[in-house]
């Protein structure tokens, strides 16, 4: 009989589904990673909110481990590279406690107009301080949202109920999702300077972290609110200190921190700041329903193999797995590819299967390459949601296939139709299963996706290549393989660099100065 450890705060719904079927579990919060790390090898499942950390030295000691359930959205207290190395599947139960925080920004929003915390506080005290608190009416107020995916979509919702303008930056929102949303797309400079309200609901990532630094709170409205129920690191704390200190910004509620479990931060004791202690999911409705999911994702799992809401696996039959494993690899990477290098909303997806991939059940590939290109835009995506995904964003997906490839035995080619225009790349497995880039946007370039690549475009002038080698050189980045294409002579080329050491911001400048680079990506696989 399976078994399963329960680590953090979750509903007791959760134990009465695994006992109900069958599911031996046991109930240990507040382990110390060592105590975590002691006791786990004993269990098949590990069911966690966000306060178990399932770091590598946890996975290295969970030699039974078969999955991780969060109940909840974000995997971030996961390291899901380290469980998929080790086999073991995260699941995350992505949609159960949307509402639930999107009502906490919505009072945090509130609270922040009417001062309401402070103003609690000194009643209590005994104060009758009526005259020190003056609020702002909402009523005709712009509320900025910064991610209108999920919760952002929600919060909109909620602030046009209670009759504000809703302006919202999100590259990936297309204009009709918007209309349907009443919500009015704009670029974030242009949110910044209308807003009254800011709220932030877009997950952590390289293009997120630090969205609202110093510069941008100068290009806001004096007097501006701004609340982050999201993650920590999106705004820079020290940054919202000062904007505060100098009276550029009003107000700020936080939900979530830099560093959490937040016992001291620059924020506190600030008289105009409002803190909650990530509290966001924390509703019986919600807590109830994630418990629910999670136990059944799991327990399906574990007794069936059945796999639903897992980042890191695909949904595949055992029979299929075998022939569709190297080809999922190579969607994975493909729609990574251009997840990474597309910058505005995409409208269309077309993957032309070729040769024999075009034999096999070509759905799971579809759904891998989606979730590989929507998983650098947002969190929570995996291969059974990501259809659904970009359904729900109006991105037309379409399929095409054909039982002969020009140039390759098999060949899977996607084009990826943006507001701005189009990308192609495509792909092939050499040696039967190893997965190759073969073209990017019809120029021919045969490269392997290795963990930290250099995308360069550049002209086709004698130099290039010395230029970049010195720069990576002088900067201790060891080139691991290189990779030229172009169409003809003299014209655009395109350099893939697969590199040993981690590329910083500072290198990729110089990198992009350098003549004849148009444009440079780091990506990562
Ligand atoms: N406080 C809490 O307790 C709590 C609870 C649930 C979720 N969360 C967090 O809230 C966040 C949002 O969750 P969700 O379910 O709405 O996620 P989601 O994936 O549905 O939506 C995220 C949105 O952010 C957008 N986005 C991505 N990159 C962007 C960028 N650079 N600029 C602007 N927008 C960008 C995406 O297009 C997407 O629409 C996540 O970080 C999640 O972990 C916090
Ligand atoms: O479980 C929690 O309390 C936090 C939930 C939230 O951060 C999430 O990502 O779902």
């Amino acid at each position: 009989m399976p078994k399963v450890l329960i680590s953090d705060s979750l509903s007791p719904r959760a134990v009465e589904i695994f006992r109900e079927r069958g599911i031996e579990t046991d109930v240990r919060t507040g382990l110390k990673p060592d105590e975590l790390a002691a006791i786990v090898g004993g269990y098949d499942g590990l069911a966690i909110r966000s306060a178990t950390k399932v770091t590598k030295d946890i996975l290295a000691a969970a030699t039974n481990l078969k999955v991780v359930g969060r109940a909840g959205i974000g995997v971030d207290n996961v390291d899901v590279p380290a469980a998929t190395a080790r086999g073991v599947v995260v699941m995350n139960t992505p949609f159960g406690n949307s509402i639930t925080t999107a009502e906490h920004a919505i009072a945090l929003m509130v609270a922040l107009a009417r001062d309401i915390p402070t103003a609690n506080a000194s009643t209590h005290a005994g104060k009758w301080e009526k005259n020190r608190f003056m609020g702002v009416e909402l009523t005709g107020k712009t509320l900025g949202v910064i991610g209108c995916g999920n919760i952002g979509s929600i919060v909109a919702d909620r602030a046009l109920g209670l009759k504000m303008k809703v302006v919202a930056f999100d590259p990936f929102l297309t204009p009709e999702r918007a209309a349907d949303l009443g919500v009015e797309k704009a670029d974030l400079d242009t949110l910044l300077a209308r807003s009254d309200f800011i709220t932030l609901h877009t997950p952590l990532t390289d293009q997120t972290r630090n969205i609202i630094d110093a510069a941008a709170l100068a290009k806001c409205k004096r007097g501006v609110r701004i609340i982050n129920c999201a993650r920590g690191g999106l705004v820079v704390e020290e940054d919202l200190k000062a904007a505060l200190d100098s009276g550029q910004v009003a107000g700020a509620a936080f939900d979530v921190f830099l560093v959490e479990p937040a016992k001291t931060n620059i924020l506190f004791g600030m008289e105009q700041v409002i803190c909650t202690p990530h509290l966001g999911a924390s509703t019986t409705e919600a807590q109830e329903k994630v418990a629910l999911q999670v136990a059944e994702q799991m327990a399906d799992y574990l007794l069936t193999g059945a796999i639903v809401n897992a980042i890191n696996m695909p949904s595949v039959s055992a029979e299929d797995a075998p022939k569709l494993t190297p080809y999922m690899a190579l969607c994975g990477q493909l729609g990574g590819f251009l997840g990474q290098v597309v910058r505005s909303s995409i409208r269309a997806v077309t993957v032309e299967y070729e040769g024999d991939v075009a034999d096999l059940n070509t759905r799971p590939l579809t759904a891998v390459l989606l979730k590989g290109l929507l998983t650098p835009l947002m969190e929570s995506v995996n291969m059974v949601n990501a259809p659904t995904i970009a359904r729900e964003r109006d991105i037309k997906v379409s399929e095409v296939k054909r039982g002969e490839a020009a140039d390759y035995h098999t060949l899977i080619k996607v084009t990826v139709q943006t507001e701005s225009r189009s990308r192609t790349i495509a792909g092939s497995l050499f040696g039967g299963d190893k997965p190759r880039l073969v073209a990017i946007d019809e120029v021919p370039v045969e490269a392997e996706l290795t963990p930290t690549m250099l995308y360069i475009r550049n002209e086709d002038k004698p130099g290039f290549i010395g230029r970049l080698g010195v720069a990576l050189g002088d900067a201790g980045v060891n080139i691991a393989s290189f990779h030229l294409g172009r169409v003809a002579p003299g014209v655009d080329a395109v350099c893939l660099v697969s590199v040993d050491q981690p590329v910083d911001g500072p290198l990729l400048e110089r990198i992009s100065a350098l003549p004849s680079v148009v444009r440079v990506e780091l990506l990562r696989f």
